[in-house]
């Protein structure tokens, strides 16, 4: 059974914008792919309808996670409350409270699982805090355990983030530009820890990145949007300068290229010779 199958799917916009079209994609257990294109290309709209946050266009499109429908031709699964206890979300922003002792943020990521009654801060059990409390070991802020969100810097708050994505016991973790608003020490904390996840529990990913380099550094399969299309599905190795150009277009100038340890660094006047042969 695939972790996430894309089927034919699109979305188009009350404006009129055509986000997505006709994408399809399959994604085994234990993959962690790469999500890149130019701004405005559709990634965060294909996670969104993963994850089951926004709905296609009718009859346009089937999506399941982990062999569950998420949603099919314009209509969200039923259960899909349920299903997002096993996709784990990732925001460029956290998405903390940011009132709320860290700890606390990260009880809340097994929130699906308890009942509503105790979802209230203040009635996790000693179990549930335990199990907060290793995972804010695990992505490495224990210290900050019992300081306010809001007092935590960016990548510390990425990582509480996952720490509630890793309480949820999610299978599929899907990240929307997790590295975006951080220091490069602090996106680079941020993509091993997601890359340990997926070698270590064997979580599937996909992540969305402006940064080639990261995404190929980290992600063994990429997948490149184009104005809502998949440009390009392949492993990492086979990123060219060529096809950066064209994933990128007129956004050439400011993408990021890629400096892959692996191979040879792909620099900007290499891509820019490519795009203009
Ligand atoms: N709620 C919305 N209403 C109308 N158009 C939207 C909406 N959300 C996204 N779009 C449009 O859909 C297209 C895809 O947007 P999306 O945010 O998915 O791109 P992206 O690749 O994630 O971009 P970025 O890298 O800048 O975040 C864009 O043209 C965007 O303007």
């Amino acid at each position: 059974m695939s972790s996430i199958r894309i089927d034919q799917l699109s979305k188009t916009f009350g404006n009129g914008r055509r986000a997505l079209q006709s994408v399809s994609l399959t994604i085994e257990p234990g993959e962690m792919v790469g999500l890149i294109g130019a701004s405005g290309s559709g990634k965060s709209t294909l996670l969104r309808h993963i994850a089951g946050l926004a709905s296609c266009d009718r009859d346009a499109g089937r999506i399941e996670v982990d062999g569950r429908i998420v949603q099919r031709d314009g209509r969200i699964a039923k259960d899909i409350r349920q299903q997002r206890a096993s996709i784990g979300f990732v925001f460029q922003q956290f998405n903390l409270v940011d009132r709320l002792p860290v700890i606390t943020n990260v009880c809340v990521g097994g929130l699906a699982r308890v009942p509503l009654w105790r979802s209230l801060p203040g009635w996790f059990t000693a179990a549930e805090r335990k199990a907060a409390f290793e995972a804010l070991a695990r992505v490495g802020i224990e210290e900050q355990a019992y300081q306010r969100a809001s007092t935590l810097s960016g990548g510390q708050q990425q990582r509480a983030a996952i720490a509630r994505v890793l309480i949820q016991g999610a299978r599929t973790l899907l990240a929307d530009e997790p590295i975006a608003s951080l220091d490069p020490e602090s996106a680079r904390r941020v993509m091993e820890l997601l890359h340990d996840i997926n070698l270590r529990d064997g979580i599937t990913v996909v992540v969305s990145l402006h940064q080639v380099d990261m995404a190929t550094h980290y992600c063994p399969r990429i997948v490149a949007l184009k104005d809502g299309q998949v440009l390009f599905d392949g492993p990492s190795e086979d990123v060219t300068g060529s096809l950066l150009a064209e994933v990128y277009g007129s956004e050439l100038e400011s993408a990021p290229i890629p400096h892959r340890s692996r191979r040879a660094p792909l620099r900007l006047a290499t891509v820019a010779a490519a795009a203009g042969s």
